[in-house]
């Protein structure tokens, strides 16, 4: 252990983080500000940082985990009103609505200092609030947001029912309105219209957004999104009409409250039906307002936006923790007489490592770009222009699959590259895992949303077909139609092109099979059916080939200034990404692109060479995330490295270390092992 001065403090520090430290040939600040998107915006973040957490109030002196279930949800509930003041008194004021948002994610990094799993009231801020702000009238803005702002109302977004999630369409809960009253009764008909999943719905929340299909004159009208109060203001009793509770434990989540919800002919005013796209006037006329009916999916667009954040956030998290394990974990002696080497130097765990610190930047400066994008669209549509929405669906669908898919197999990865240690629930990293798998589902299926991007790249094709011009995004599938393959090009910019001519490749392969079912006598729903396992490889060849692109483009822009050893290393790893996923790919490029043998040798080789370019800035980078200990809470991660220190101290919170026999032994274990039992 080495002596250091950190923010005016004394701590002891891992002699070999010390020395990976100062082998470390960028800087560091430099490449923080870059990933925050500016020096004003690191500023700000550490400043809301210092105001959330150096007075200790987000701290568990007991671990969550020795806690019973209705033990954390009370712990987890106690914390969220701490940390919802702060926001609410401290931190709003401080910036401003306009200029951090309330989903800002500086919010969201304090949030998992405070919450090993997740607060009750995620959804109020995920969803129930976006939701306020997308689906109202002005009118019902006024009313219903500031209410949310201020905590006087907790909320979430009840659309999943038991026998639906995926088919929104189908949803079965019904709203019918009755005009006598000037009110929508809600009611649950069947079993598996049941209201299932929402956050915070089990305990927490008194309203909530809730999805249901309007039946107005006699007529369904489709699924609308209605606002309804479902417990008492005062007492938090549910009202009448309202059957509410906990869907019990899940593989992660389990301090979020997950609920169901049943209605029993429970009214609710007109005024409550959210009529920023429709309108039911007080007769019981319907009248529609949006130029687009799937604008009243808008919500879901938006925390697909808000999810590819997250992921790297969640990535470069797990990460840190296992880069700067890795430099102090020594084991093995693959030359006989030498020093144990740190388990960062083998080759095949900068080969688990590195790519994980890529991906987080590629998912960070994507999701940049995918903000704006949606920015973008949304300012569109406010001028009533509706045509960008297809190609912003599209995007966010397939983004949101593949990067929560991606995170959590490269999450996964970094609990291997822990061995034992990342087994333990100190370590952080299984409670990052379970988080971040459930992304993969929730918000739209992994599959059922690559689906929806390939049905507009289907589209798209055919518009590519008839020489007419297409979006930015899908712009290389006009190049599909030239009949050389081009010499291979591994340069950057040359993979990138590749793997465009894979995806556009994969398209025009699902197209011709569409097209063969169609010829043998299946209609079209059946041919598309029959080609699905493909047309998801294609979203999936697409998004990647956006990611590539994205990642590549962003990162020459942002580092434009930078000093060179900055841009060195960040396009160091930009490549890294590149030539990754060409060596993963391998098939899909000897099939739809020159490469050859050789050309994979030369790949390998660069790749390999890479790695050790990047292993004397590993810790620098995963430092450069700049994820304060409290936020990490982690055992194998904390800045200072001393691993074995914590995770003896944290064994011995361990509540079977408080007495020297347990009473199991006498009441079973020596009977039993003495033959008396
Ligand atoms: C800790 C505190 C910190 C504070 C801050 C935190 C904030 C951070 C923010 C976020 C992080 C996390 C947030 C919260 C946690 C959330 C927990 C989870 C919540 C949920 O899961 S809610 C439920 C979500 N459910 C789904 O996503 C269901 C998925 N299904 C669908 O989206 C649709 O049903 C479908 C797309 C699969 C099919 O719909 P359907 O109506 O049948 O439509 P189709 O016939 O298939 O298509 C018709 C046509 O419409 C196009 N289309 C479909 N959807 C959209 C859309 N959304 N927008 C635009 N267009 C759309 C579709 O492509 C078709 O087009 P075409 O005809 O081909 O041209
Ligand atoms: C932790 C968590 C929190 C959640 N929070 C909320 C919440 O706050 N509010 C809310 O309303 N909901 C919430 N949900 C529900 C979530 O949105 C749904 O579970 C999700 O959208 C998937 O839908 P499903 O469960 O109906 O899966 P299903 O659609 O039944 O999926 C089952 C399988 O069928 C496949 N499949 C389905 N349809 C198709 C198709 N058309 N083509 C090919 N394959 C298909 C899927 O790929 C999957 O493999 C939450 C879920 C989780 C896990």
């Amino acid at each position: 252990m080495k002596i250091k001065m950190l923010a005016g403090k004394t701590i002891e520090i891992n002699v070999d983080l010390v020395k990976e430290r100062a082998k470390c040939n960028f800087n560091i600040r430099e490449v923080t500000h870059i990933l925050d998107g500016g020096e004003k915006n690191t500023i700000q973040r550490k400043k809301i940082e210092d105001i959330s957490l150096n007075d200790g109030q987000s701290r568990d002196v007991i671990p969550e985990e020795y806690l019973s279930p209705k033990e954390r949800y009370e712990n987890a509930v106690k914390k969220s009103c701490i940390y919802a003041r702060i926001i609410k008194t401290e931190l709003m004021n401080m910036t401003g609505l306009e200029t951090l948002g309330f989903n800002s994610p500086v919010f969201r990094r304090i949030a998992d200092a405070y919450f090993k799993e997740v607060t009750p009231l995620l959804a109020h801020f995920g969803m129930f609030v976006p939701t306020i702000m997308g689906q109202c009238t002005p009118e019902q803005l006024a009313h219903w947001l500031p209410r949310a702002l201020n905590f006087e109302i907790v909320g979430t977004y009840v659309q999943t029912e038991l026998g639906h999630g995926t088919f929104i369409r189908g949803l079965e809960t019904t709203a019918t309105y009755d005009p006598q009253t000037e009110e929508f009764v809600l009611h649950s008909p069947t079993l598996s219209s049941y209201k299932w999943w929402a956050g915070g719905l089990g305990k927490t929340v008194n309203y909530c957004v809730v999805v249901a299909q309007l039946y107005t004159k006699g007529v369904c009208h489709g699924v609308h999104t209605f606002i309804v109060q479902i417990r008492d203001e005062e007492t938090h009793m549910p009202l009448p009409g309202i059957r509410v509770g906990d869907i019990g434990p899940k593989m992660g989540y389990n301090t979020g409250d997950n609920g169901f919800l049943v209605f029993n002919h429970h009214r609710i005013p007109r005024e409550n039906m959210m009529m920023k796209n429709a309108q039911v006037l007080k007769d019981g006329t319907y009248v529609k307002v949006a130029r687009h009916e799937k604008l009243t999916y808008g919500t879901m667009v938006y925390v697909r936006v808000m999810l590819v954040n997250e992921m790297a956030f969640n990535l470069a998290k797990a990460v840190t923790i296992a880069v700067r394990y890795s430099a102090v974990r020594r084991q093995s002696q693959p030359k006989p007489n030498q020093p144990e080497p740190q388990v960062l130097d083998y080759l095949t765990q900068q080969h688990k490592l590195f790519i994980c610190i890529a991906t987080a930047h590629a998912l960070q400066f994507t999701s940049d770009w995918l903000y704006k994008t949606f920015t973008s669209v949304l300012a569109d549509i406010r001028d009533d222009k509706i045509d960008t929405l297809p190609e912003l669906h599209a995007l966010s669908s397939c983004l949101k699959a593949i990067c929560t898919s991606d995170c959590a197999a490269f999450i996964e990865i970094c609990r291997f590259a822990c061995g034992g240690h990342g087994y333990m629930a100190s370590s952080n990293l299984s409670m990052i895992y379970s988080y971040v798998s459930a992304t993969r589902t929730y918000e739209g299926d992994y599959t059922v949303l690559l689906l929806q991007t390939a049905r507009f790249l289907v589209k798209a094709w055919e518009q590519v077909e008839k020489r007419r011009p297409v979006t930015s995004t899908i712009s290389y599938l006009s190049h599909a139609f030239d009949k050389l393959k081009k010499p291979w090009d591994g340069s950057n910019e040359g993979i990138i092109r590749a793997f465009q001519r894979v995806a556009a490749g994969k398209i025009s392969a699902c197209i011709n099979c569409i097209r063969y079912h169609q010829k043998s006598g299946k209609d079209f729903e059946d041919a598309w059916q029959l080609t699905t396992i493909q047309l998801v490889a294609a979203a999936e060849a697409h998004c990647r080939a956006v990611i590539y692109d994205t990642y590549y483009n962003e990162t020459i822009r942002l580092t434009a200034s930078s000093s060179p050893n900055v841009k060195s290393v960040m396009e160091q790893l930009c490549t890294l990404y590149l030539l990754y996923w060409s060596l993963e790919r391998t098939g899909d490029l000897l099939r739809f692109t020159s490469l050859s043998e050789k050309d994979i040798f030369d790949l390998q080789q660069r790749y390999e060479k890479m790695l050790a370019v990047i292993r004397p800035n590993a810790v620098g980078l995963v430092d450069a995330f700049d994820i304060r200990d409290e936020i990490l809470n982690s055992t194998l991660g904390a800045y200072d490295g001393r691993v074995y220190e914590r995770l003896m101290e944290e064994a011995l919170k361990s509540p079977l270390n408080a007495e020297p026999v347990n009473s199991s032994f006498h009441k079973h274990l020596k009977p039993f092992m003495q033959g008396k039992l």
